[in-house]
């Protein structure tokens, strides 16, 4: 059984994919503060930590090397390159979570959703759209967090993504904030109670 079937002993797996910058984290942060039921997955990555991001509550930051032990030793339920790092979700923290009921976001790119949709076939697919690339690109650059070529790489695989959204279970355009932090609480409702 997997866990989206209808047990209601165990939690949800949502995912939710979108391009960088797009708000997925700020939507996120602000809705799993709100509700102790529902987690977001924390991922390994072979990326620097930002400025402020703490190691174990942001991500798991990992070399290389042990990004590759994490895989080889099936540590990981998926995960994909991105903007030449690597990213992925932990299997054992997120099992834990829903075998004890608690609903679990995996804010992840498009590859890793795709991975999802083998593991999880049940799971929820969300994708966050921006209301136009300008206004995507205005965002990247704004959070002041990332190089020219950095935020080249990034915008070029936002084509690609934005390409894949109807692949998704429901599509969110992230315009007016507090607009989207409605709609998308009432979309995780629905995923949560089907
Ligand atoms: N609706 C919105 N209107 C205006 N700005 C927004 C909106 N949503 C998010 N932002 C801003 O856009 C920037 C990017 O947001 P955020 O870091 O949450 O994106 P993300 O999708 O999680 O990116 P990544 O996938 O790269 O982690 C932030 O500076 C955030 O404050
Ligand atoms: N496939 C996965 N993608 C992930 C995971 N954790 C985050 N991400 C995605 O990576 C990009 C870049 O993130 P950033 O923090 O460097 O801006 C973004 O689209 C995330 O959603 C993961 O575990 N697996």
């Amino acid at each position: 059984m997997t866990s989206n079937e209808a047990n209601p002993t165990t939690g949800q797996v949502i995912v939710i994919t979108g391009p960088s910058g797009v708000g997925k984290g700020t939507l996120l942060r602000q809705l799993c503060s709100q509700d102790e039921n529902l987690c977001l997955s924390v991922s390994a990555t072979t990326r620097a930590p930002r400025p402020g991001e703490i190691d174990g509550q942001h991500y798991y930051f990992v070399t290389l090397e042990k990004f590759r032990t994490m895989i080889a030793q099936g540590e990981l339920l998926e995960w994909a390159e991105f903007a030449q790092h690597y990213y992925g979700t932990p299997r054992a923290p997120l099992e834990m979570l829903i075998h004890q009921g608690k609903d679990v976001i995996l804010e992840i790119e498009l590859e890793g959703a795709r991975q999802v949709r083998t593991t999880y076939p049940d799971a929820r697919q969300i994708f966050i759209l921006p209301p136009s690339m300008a206004e995507l690109e205005r965002r990247i650059r704004d959070r002041g967090q990332d190089s020219e070529a950095a935020i080249a790489r990034r915008l070029a695989r936002a084509q690609t993504e934005i390409a894949a959204a109807a692949e998704f279970d429901y599509q969110l355009v992230n315009d007016d904030l507090h607009q989207s932090l409605q709609e998308l609480e009432s979309i995780i409702a629905q995923c949560r109670h089907p």
